[in-house]
């Protein structure tokens, strides 16, 4: 009746896990209870759960990406701790199947559940804004997307309570990942999230291809786009991609498992080889994924605060554009040591080298942005000057590892560990936090306490250093990943420093959640009451904080590359605003529950697979079947916003500017 799942999967006699999984369940219960007191439910079903509004649907993206932020870096600061216990004859406090499952856990997470929902998530907040239109091309697929996403995230956490998670590290390489060697279901866990989830993703890619390319405002030619856009652009092609082939590679893992198949088995002529391959096609694109559009953030930060327009815009794209091609030429210096031969790695580290070159001209074009300019150091600058002197280190370290023979020596070290983390945590999770200051104030109406946003800042960039400078060090003397004991004393310095790194990293996250309360409880005092509080110059700054759902009331008409600036500066110097246009009553979608329903329903399908509760497994899909299916024979998808109202909100938005331009044009 039950598949496999029996008692025995509750970790009754590992108190670890068992603690965890109350304490979560507790704070989640207790979470949902107090929701429900304040009688906040109906709001957050009606305006955040079902809402196809882009901007609603990113921050519930950006909510998720901290939540798992969070429990993926309560695995680290495990790691990190039993790596500086675990020396010599002490056994640490996590015995080895504990702790592979936390490195598998941490890497899935930060990854999939972290990066990936931080960038999706800017990209639905920030693009639609950006080009001067209403929402992104599918409203309600994008909620579908985020659901699914969603789904995937609770799949994870749920191995936490119930059965185990994969011990395979975070690509789940066969021949080990195969059922021969982890008959558990800690890999159907990973394999079946991962598909929900890349459902979702795919779908993401579909809807942002489509609106960056179809839908943009009047006048918004592709060489006007901001270079967010443009980045947001190169990482959906990228993932409209990469993501089938991941796909690919984990149905044909799940075949093995389930069916017997010999895809990756040496038995019956298969080769684990091949799953290299494909994993690595989307794998190594992936992290182009994420860093594309972190650079689109810096881009936008690097000319808000310089009070400049961006230096190189055309090279920018250009280089945009050549990484995101060239990103899929380069998969195979993951595996150089595999033995396809010299040429081939030949060809594919100096592919990879090349990629140091449009990346180079980026931080030129970031530099000469701010040189000369009048560059205000709020914390989004802070973050992008962090950014620099962190990411050209983690960038050059990569450039040796693209040298095969160095490779060879320094493959699946620390060193790996070191340059990736440098990459991502400078590259990615600095931009994400520049991000985070930088548009805040649109979504909420308010800015975010800048003295706290700094003290978050040093200690991200301070405990980053601390915690993983060191491991380039033990890289070299020798030091490889995944290990849960260490058995040269004499590392033990280099460890704790870097243990003392995550402690540092760990006040960044709670001094992070810590601003965002004060910042709640003060905010009358920091209203942003002009929409536009950094004196911006794209057109997210042109309409209201928080936007009305339909964005604006008439879309802008552009003209020249910095949209919002041009007109700005036309404003002030005429003293006047654009004509009062012919306002026009406005269709939106309605909200959808489509897109919770279905996750429901996937959720249930994918706990009955990993369990083999084939029945169960048949009703989820069904249910999922039947929510499409409902959802296809409605009537109504769009209501209509009667035009008074647009005009109203109109006519206040434009008072508004009016005194913000008279100031500043008294203050100039
Ligand atoms: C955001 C993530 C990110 C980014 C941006 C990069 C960027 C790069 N990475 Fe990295 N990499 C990872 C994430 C990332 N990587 C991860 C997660 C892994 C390991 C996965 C695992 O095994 O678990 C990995 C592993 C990895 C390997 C495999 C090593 C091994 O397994 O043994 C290699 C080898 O070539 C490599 C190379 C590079 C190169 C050449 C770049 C280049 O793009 C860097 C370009 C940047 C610069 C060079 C600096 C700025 C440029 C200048 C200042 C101009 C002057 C410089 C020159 C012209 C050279 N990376
Ligand atoms: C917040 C601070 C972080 C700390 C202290 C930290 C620490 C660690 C540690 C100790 C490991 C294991 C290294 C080993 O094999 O010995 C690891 C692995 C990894 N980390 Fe992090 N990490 C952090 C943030 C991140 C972020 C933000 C990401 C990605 C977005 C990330 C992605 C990964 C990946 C992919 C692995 C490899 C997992 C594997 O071996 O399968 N980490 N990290
Ligand atoms: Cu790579």
């Amino acid at each position: 009746m039950f598949g496999r799942l029996t008692w025995d999967a509750i970790p009754f006699h590992e108190p670890i896990p068992l603690i965890t999984s109350l304490v979560v369940l507790i704070a989640v219960g207790a979470i949902g209870f107090w929701v429900w007191r304040k009688g906040w439910w109906p709001y957050l079903w009606n305006e955040y759960i079902t809402s196809t509004d882009h901007k609603r649907i990113g921050v519930m993206y950006i909510v998720l990406a901290l939540l798992m932020l969070v429990r993926g870096f309560a695995d680290a600061i495990m790691m990190r701790a039993q790596q500086s216990l675990a020396i010599g004859a002490s056994q640490g406090y996590l015995p080895p199947e504990h702790y592979n499952q936390i490195f598998s856990a941490h890497g899935t997470i930060m990854i999939f559940f972290v990066a990936m929902p931080f960038v999706i998530g800017f990209m639905n907040f920030v693009v639609p804004l950006q080009l001067g239109v209403r929402d992104v091309a599918f409203p309600t697929m994008n909620n579908v997307s985020f659901w699914l996403n969603a789904s995937g995230a609770l799949l994870v956490n749920l191995s936490l309570f119930l059965g185990e998670f994969a011990r395979t590290g975070w690509l789940a390489f066969p021949p080990l990942s195969e059922k021969a060697f982890s008959p558990g279901v800690g890999v159907d866990y990973y394999l079946v999230a991962l598909q929900i989830s890349g459902v979702g993703t795919v779908l993401t890619a579909v809807n942002f291809v489509t609106t960056i390319l179809k839908i943009r405002a009047p006048g918004m030619s592709y060489l006007r786009m901001p270079v967010f856009c443009w980045t947001a652009l190169a990482s959906n092609l990228i993932m409209l991609a990469a993501f089938p082939v991941l796909t690919v590679a984990l149905a044909q893992l799940m075949l093995d498992r389930y069916l017997g198949f010999h895809f990756f088995t040496n038995d019956g002529g298969g080769n684990s080889m091949l799953y290299m391959n494909l994993i690595w096609v989307w794998g190594h694109p992936e992290v182009y994924i994420l860093v594309l559009p972190a650079f689109g953030i810096y881009s936008e930060v690097a000319a808000t605060f310089s009070g400049k327009p961006l230096f190189g815009y055309r090279s920018m794209v250009f280089a945009t554009m050549v990484i995101c091609i060239v990103s899929y030429c380069v998969w195979l210096h993951h595996f150089f040591t595999m033995g396809a031969g010299a040429d081939i790695n030949a060809v594919f580290g100096i592919a990879s080298m090349i990629i140091g070159i449009p990346t180079g001209v980026k931080i030129y074009n970031w530099l000469f942005t701010m040189y000369g300019g009048r560059v205000r150091f709020t914390v989004p600058i802070y973050y992008l000057i962090g950014f620099m002197l962190t990411f050209v280190i983690g960038g050059l370290t990569g450039v040796l590892l693209a040298i095969p023979p160095v490779d060879f020596i320094v493959h699946n070290s620390l060193f790996l560990v070191a340059h990736f983390h440098q990459v991502i945590i400078g590259g990615v999770v600095f931009a994400l936090m520049a991000g985070y200051t930088y548009w805040f104030p649109k979504a909420f109406g308010f800015t975010l306490d800048e003295r706290l946003g700094k003290a978050v800042f040093w200690c991200w960039f301070i405990g980053f250093h601390l915690a993983f400078m060191p491991l380039y060090v033990l890289g070299f003397w020798g030091g490889t990943r995944r290990m849960q004991h260490i058995s040269d004393p004499s590392w033990a310095p280099w460890l704790h420093v870097a243990f003392l790194g995550a402690v540092i990293i760990g006040i960044g996250i709670v001094l992070t959640v810590v601003q965002l309360l004060y910042s709640i409880k003060t905010r009358d005092q920091r209203r942003d009451v002009t929409g536009d509080p950094w004196d911006g110059r794209t057109l997210e700054w042109l309409t209201l904080s928080p936007p009305p759902h339909y964005n604006f009331a008439v879309l802008p008409d552009v003209h020249g590359e910095e949209a919002y600036w041009t007109r700005k500066q036309t404003a002030i110097k005429e003293e006047r605003l654009i004509d009062e246009p012919n306002y026009q009553p406005i269709e939106m979608p309605i909200n959808t529950p489509t897109g919770v329903i279905v996750a429901f329903f996937a959720s249930v399908c994918g706990f009955a697979i990993i369990w083999y509760i084939w029945w169960l497994a048949i009703l989820g899909l069904i249910g999922a079947f039947a929510i499409f299916v409902w959802y296809a024979w409605q009537d109504e998808h769009e209501h209509i916003i009667p035009v008074d109202e647009v005009r109203k909100n109109a006519r206040e938005r434009r008072r508004i500017r009016m005194e913000h331009l008279h100031t500043i044009s008294q203050s100039t």
